[in-house]
């Protein structure tokens, strides 16, 4: 059996209805999975699959809500980043808009790369994800080691 993933969804406002399209698209393969949100895109998150699994008569899958991005929701997913425990990450911010927690935002995405996680900035690129054989076969990203960055700043 297809081990779940832990799939982390984020939208700045002007792009969530970007994120809930693709959500009600992709819905099926996402409900198989375990889905961490920032607070507002959570609860849009959940209305979709909600209604999605109403309609299919299947029990709607719980999702794991945590603060608005601004009132650090971004840093607590960096955090269960950090902790190894996110697979895909989709987070279709705003390239157009400057944000009030903009240094989070970087942050995040920072964590994102140092743990070389899987992630989307744009639709496209979540397509790619969803449809990579890849995602449908167990893969892991391999874990980079800093150690020698670490050794280099210690001296
Ligand atoms: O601001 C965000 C990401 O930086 C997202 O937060 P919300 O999901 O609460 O809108």
């Amino acid at each position: 059996m297809r081990k779940k993933k832990t799939i982390a969804l984020v939208a700045h406002d002007n792009r969530k209805s970007d994120l809930i399209d693709w959500v009600e698209y992709n819905w099926k393969e996402l409900f198989q999975h375990n889905l961490v949100c920032t607070g507002t895109t959570g609860s849009m998150v959940k209305e979709v699959m909600d209604k999605k699994c109403e309609d299919n008569n299947l029990i709607p899958p719980s999702i794991t809500r945590f603060k608005s991005g601004p009132l650090g929701g971004d840093q607590q997913l960096g955090a269960l980043i950090a902790e190894g425990k996110v697979d895909i990450f989709i987070f279709l911010w705003d390239p157009m808009q400057p944000q009030p927690h903009d240094v989070d935002v970087k942050a995040l995405l920072r964590i994102c790369a140092l743990y070389n996680v899987v992630t989307a900035t744009n639709r496209s690129t979540a397509d790619f994800i969803i449809s990579s054989e890849l995602f449908h076969k167990d893969y892991k990203p391999a874990i980079i080691d800093y150690s020698s960055y670490i050794n280099r700043l210690n001296k």
